[in-house]
């Protein structure tokens, strides 16, 4: 494991909800990031076909392209129900025709298909959040950190904090979705504690007790 020594780094996404959780979360360790939106990175094609091919493909470009170590990530939601999916293709859902995403209708797609399924019961819509952190150096190494969180897709969606599927997803032991808690209930973690809740604060636990020892 290579330990980050600097304390520049890019955030390699282009995901403003996502972007600011991670510098919620890299904030408190002393991080100065900016982000491959704010750099104008290019978005490069996300090809691969699990979470780590997708977030290393990003995570190197970043990486590349701004000489500074890169710190990607690549999530979804998995839902039992429906075979897995949308999970690595959950950006794909939201997208129209035009290339813009519309959440809204890609939670509605997630219900249309459960109810396909005949999945209406709490206990068949099991599910759960995935984020796979990537962070790469300019000289291609690379270090993978993944986190999960288990819950279920409830109906209708509640809530209008967070960001894409969060109305929709309710973590296990809670009676709220992600939509309805504030960024630190969903993190559930700061630098030193033991336990995290989201999938993306779980990986980030991960990262920074491994590369950055805190
Ligand atoms: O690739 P970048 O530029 O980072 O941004 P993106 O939005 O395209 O991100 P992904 O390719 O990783 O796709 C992840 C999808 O899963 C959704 N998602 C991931 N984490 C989430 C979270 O914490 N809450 C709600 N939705 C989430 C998100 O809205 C995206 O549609
Ligand atoms: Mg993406």
């Amino acid at each position: 494991m290579r330990k980050l020594l600097d304390k520049t780094l890019v955030v390699a996404s282009h995901n403003a909800g996502k972007i600011r959780e991670i510098r919620d979360l890299i904030g408190p360790l002393g991080f100065a990031a900016k982000s491959a939106a704010d750099l104008n990175f290019v978005e490069p094609e996300e090809t691969g076909t699990t979470f780590e091919e997708n977030a290393t493909i990003k995570a190197l470009a970043s990486a590349k392209a701004a000489g500074l170590p890169a710190l990607s990530d690549d999530s979804g939601l998995v839902v039992d129900a429906l075979g897995g999916a949308p999970g690595v293709y959950t950006a794909n859902w939201a997208e129209r025709e035009d290339g813009s995403r519309d959440f809204a209708m890609a939670m509605e797609k997630v219900e249309k298909a459960l109810k396909e399924k005949g999945a209406t019961t709490p206990d068949s819509r099991t599910a759960r959040f995935v984020s796979v952190l990537c962070l790469a150096w300019p000289d291609g190494h690379v270090e993978l950190f993944r986190g999960e969180v288990e819950g279920k897709v409830v109906w209708p969606p509640r809530g209008t904090s967070g960001f894409g599927y969060d109305p929709v997803f309710q973590p296990e032991g809670y009676d709220i979705t992600f939509g309805e808690m504030s960024a630190e209930e969903k993190h559930g973690w700061k630098p030193g504690e033991a336990k995290a809740l989201s999938h993306r604060a779980r990986a980030f636990k991960l990262f920074a007790e491994t590369c950055l020892g805190a």
